[in-house]
């Protein structure tokens, strides 16, 4: 579409834009949004590479805030045609509390969803997660499962459950009036894990690997499967979601829709490698050194550590218990609801995906950890 001024008419919200799937929305919406006017980008931390977006035609804001404030979300809110909420707090190694990623996930969202029904804004589109459905507390597996595959999502950690909540918040809100008398159209993003340039732990796989003198341990059985996912087409969903929300808002309303492409189904530390050992990493597989009692006992022991060292510094390795049932339990998805909805085909094939994420990987080899 040509750029013009008079096609330049919408205003967006993204909040958590300049986190790890957030910059790469703001980076999609100033290149596949045409009609944006106004990019507003809301996060607790605003990154210095914002700068650089401000000499384009999109007036890009930056907005300093705490989704926990609602009155720091409605003066964000007011005036957007559309939120795409992605702030959150993604902990599952107990850096934060049970209460703050509470009062991040669910009381956060339920600030943006009432300052959309305050300020009149119709469009939410809520970044959920695969966490939502499992894998469960009894270990289920969740094999080639979509959006309708029967399956008991029973939570305990704090995480999954406040994205359950949170999700279950944004479908509710679908309908609402606001100001303005018209509908509050919402819907929900599942993403498998992300992968791709910014992924915080796989920069720490990396350097665990470095540290250990190029080799990393594997702990996980090649046969459990996970299903990941470029962080380059979840943002592209993000975009087409909030595109085509208005026009579908009949289909697409309170929807949940998960995030997948062409990436394979590998168990997570042997897909880590695809980016890994092409950067001089290799998997020593130690299971018959350290069978999976053993490890179920070293998470343990983390765990343990974390809670006696809390007071003094704060321990958050990557084994806990948690983190180990979550890599030992298949969670697979092979689903086409996104594509017979609106359209979605991924914008980045496997290949790409894969190179871009490995220059990523050799890029970091200049940043000490
Ligand atoms: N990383 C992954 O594999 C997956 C992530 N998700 C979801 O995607 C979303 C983004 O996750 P990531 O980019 O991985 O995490 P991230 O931690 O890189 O980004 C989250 C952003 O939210 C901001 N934020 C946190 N608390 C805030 C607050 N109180 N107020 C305002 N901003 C706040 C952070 O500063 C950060 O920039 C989250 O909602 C997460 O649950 C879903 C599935 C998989
Ligand atoms: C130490 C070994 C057992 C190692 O294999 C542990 C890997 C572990 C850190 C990851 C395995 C599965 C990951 C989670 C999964 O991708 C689902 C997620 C969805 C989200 O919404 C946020 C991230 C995460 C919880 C992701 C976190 C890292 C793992 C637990």
């Amino acid at each position: 579409m040509a750029d013009s001024a008079e096609t330049r008419k919408l205003v967006y919200l993204v909040t958590g834009g300049c986190g790890f799937l957030g910059e790469h929305v703001v980076r999609m919406l100033l290149q596949r949004e045409p009609r944006l006017y106004e990019l507003r980008v809301f996060d607790l931390h605003l990154g210095p590479w914002l700068e650089e977006l401000k000499t384009g035609p999109v007036q890009v804001t930056a907005i300093q805030g705490d989704v926990t404030q609602a009155h720091e979300v409605a003066a964000a809110v007011a005036g957007a045609h559309v939120v795409i909420h992605t702030a959150g707090l993604v902990d599952v190694f107990g850096r934060a509390s049970p209460e703050t990623i509470y009062e991040v996930n669910v009381q956060g969202t339920k600030n943006v969803i009432e300052a959309c029904v305050q300020t009149g804004t119709r469009f939410l589109v809520y970044t959920s997660s695969m966490e939502v459905v499992g894998p469960n507390i009894k270990g289920h597996p969740f094999y080639r499962g979509n959006e309708d595959t029967p399956y008991e999502a029973i939570h305990r950690h704090p995480y999954p459950c406040s994205k359950a909540q949170a999700e279950r918040l944004v479908l509710e809100a679908n309908g609402r009036k606001v100001h303005g008398g018209l509908s509050l159209v919402t819907c929900a993003l599942r993403p498998t894990g992300i992968y791709g340039e910014g992924h915080q732990i796989m920069r720490d796989f990396y350097h665990q690997g470095l540290r250990l003198g190029g080799r990393l341990f594997r702990a996980i059985p090649a046969s459990v499967e996970h299903s990941r996912v470029y962080v380059g087409n979840v943002a592209w969903m993000h975009v087409l979601v909030a595109q085509e929300l208005e026009q579908r808002a009949a289909l697409m309303g309170g929807q949940v829709y998960f995030c997948y492409d062409e990436s394979p189904y590998k168990s997570y530390e042997d897909f880590n490698m695809e980016f890994l050992g092409p950067c001089g990493l290799r998997l020593v597989d130690t299971r018959l050194l350290v069978p999976y009692w053993l490890l179920m006992l070293l998470a343990t022991l983390n765990a343990l550590l974390q809670w006696l060292l809390r007071p003094l510094l704060l321990y958050a390795p990557l084994l806990n218990p948690y983190t180990l049932a979550v890599a030992n339990t298949t969670f697979t998805v092979s689903t086409d609801k996104a594509q017979r909805h609106f359209g979605y085909k991924p914008l980045f094939s496997w290949e790409d995906s894969r190179t871009r994420t490995i220059r990523w990987v050799q890029a970091v080899e200049g940043s000490a950890p």
